[in-house]
């Protein structure tokens, strides 16, 4: 009887992994529409005069509030309204954002007078490229928002169960979005008469599907919330203040956490954006070409991540697991710097990629889980924030950074040593946190199903 009572919904497999696939859709979703834009260079270059400044000008604005401290609003609204209120919002903001950047691309808006308008002035920027990043922009706030919500949801609904496995299937179907889109996303232009408008308003519509999940998930995390007061569960239940966040900054695991989690992501997203370029500069091969190898690299880390993420559940590790990740990025980068250009074989950078792609899904999956256990659930959603707030800072300006080297050197040389860099210290700091869990006990090395 009193089992009946205590049972949650959250206790059955089939509501938790409905749960799951409802907010990993909504991410899915926001994935496609993050890329949908990359494989149509060349034809918003040709239909709105977009040249490569512009692109990359309009790539960046996604990051940019976020950076300007949006991200720890974004945790802070987390944790005071909760995961169904910021998820809603979230989904939402990133519908509007979609719906801005839609009108800035259209035929319609072009001939309007706003149009006319915002071409008068940073005349290097045309008015759809203002009006579309501007849509990004706030796109880009609602879907890092979405982001530390579904890593928050997912901790709360998967608790002492397949937690690291879910996070690492949520994360695959979201490399499976990015695939997806860059199969789907030219197709549609083509069969819509060469239009960059059809696959933007095509990706927005699924947003609209997913902030319906996101508002489903909502109504079944409802009545997870109300089984959890009704069995006098342990969660906790003091109310989060502001001043709260001086715990995480006092905390050393979240900085060594926080710290490797920028080093190891600046060393991985910002090469990616270079890397078909550095494949057909060593290989001497064509753009296409290049691109079908690298494809490699995120559909490894697609069907890696679960499955070392299903390892972490039942065996634990996640610190050896973060230093094993680092390590082997380092090795990738040093090989690219120096090996690759002396042996320019196709083999050999698929080897090394799929390398990489094995490091690329070791960390993910031992990072995002990790967090839970080093933070107090009360300001789960801040810490997520804030990590990926400092994470968010090295995606803007690394690109930046290795663009400019790039310029000055003319070589991928250096490029290539910074990111082996950032792979150095990344493992350094993964020497620290395993030492420092050792001293502590936060279990970062212990499954997380009890067997
Ligand atoms: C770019 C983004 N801030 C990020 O860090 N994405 C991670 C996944 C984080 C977990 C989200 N629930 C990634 O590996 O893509």
């Amino acid at each position: 009887m009193t089992e009946a009572i205590q049972r949650k919904l959250n206790d059955s497999a089939a509501a938790r992994w409905t749960a799951l696939v409802l907010i990993a859709l909504a991410m899915f979703f926001a994935y496609m529409f993050v890329d949908v834009m990359s494989p149509l260079q060349s034809l918003i270059e040709s239909e709105r005069g977009w040249d490569s400044g512009v692109f990359g000008t309009y790539a960046a604005s996604e990051y940019i509030l976020n950076v300007c401290g949006f991200l720890i609003l974004a945790g802070i609204i987390l944790d005071k309204c909760g995961i169904r209120f910021t998820g809603i919002l979230s989904t939402s903001l990133m519908v509007i954002g979609a719906s801005i950047k839609y009108i800035g691309v259209s035929d319609w808006f072009q001939a309007t007078a706003m149009c006319s308008w915002l071409d008068s002035w940073w005349t290097t920027l045309p008015g759809s490229a203002k009006m579309a990043s501007f849509g990004f922009m706030v796109f880009g706030c609602g879907c890092e928002m979405a982001g530390i919500t579904v890593s928050k949801a997912i901790a709360k609904w998967f608790k002492g169960k397949e937690m690291a496995l879910a996070m690492g299937l949520e994360m695959a179907i979201a490399r499976l979005g990015v695939f997806a889109v860059f199969s789907v996303s030219p197709k549609i232009a083509t069969q819509f008469d060469n239009s960059v408008v059809a696959p933007i308003a095509f990706c927005t519509v699924l947003l609209i599907i997913g902030l319906i999940n996101f508002i489903v998930f909502s109504v079944m995390d409802a009545k997870l919330d109300k089984q959890l007061g009704e069995a006098n569960s342990d969660e906790p239940t003091e109310e989060f203040k502001v001043s709260d966040l001086g715990r995480i900054f006092s905390s050393k695991m979240f900085w060594i956490v926080a710290l490797l989690c920028v080093l190891y992501y600046s060393a991985i997203f910002p090469f990616q954006r270079y890397a078909t370029n550095y494949l057909e500069v060593t290989l001497h091969i064509e753009k296409e070409a290049a691109a079908d190898l690298f494809r490699w690299f995120p559909i490894l880390a697609m069907i890696l991540t679960p499955v070392l993420g299903s390892f972490l559940d039942h065996k634990g590790k996640g610190a050896t697991m973060l230093m094993l990740g680092s390590l082997i990025m380092i090795a990738c980068h040093l090989s690219f710097a120096f090996l690759l250009p002396i042996y320019p074989n196709e083999w050999f950078a698929l080897l090394i990629i799929v390398i990489l792609g094995v490091s690329f899904s070791l960390v993910p999956a031992a990072l995002w889980p990790s967090v839970p256990k080093i933070i107090d659930p009360v300001i789960l959603g801040s810490a997520y924030s804030l990590i990926f707030w400092i994470q968010n800072i090295g995606l803007c300006f690394v690109p930046l950074i290795i663009g400019m080297t790039l310029k000055a050197t003319g070589g991928y040389l250096v490029p290539m040593l910074i990111f082996a860099s950032l792979g150095v210290l990344a493992l350094i700091l993964s020497f620290a946190l395993k030492a420092f869990d050792k001293k502590k006990g936060f279990g970062l090395e212990e499954p997380n199903i009890k067997e």
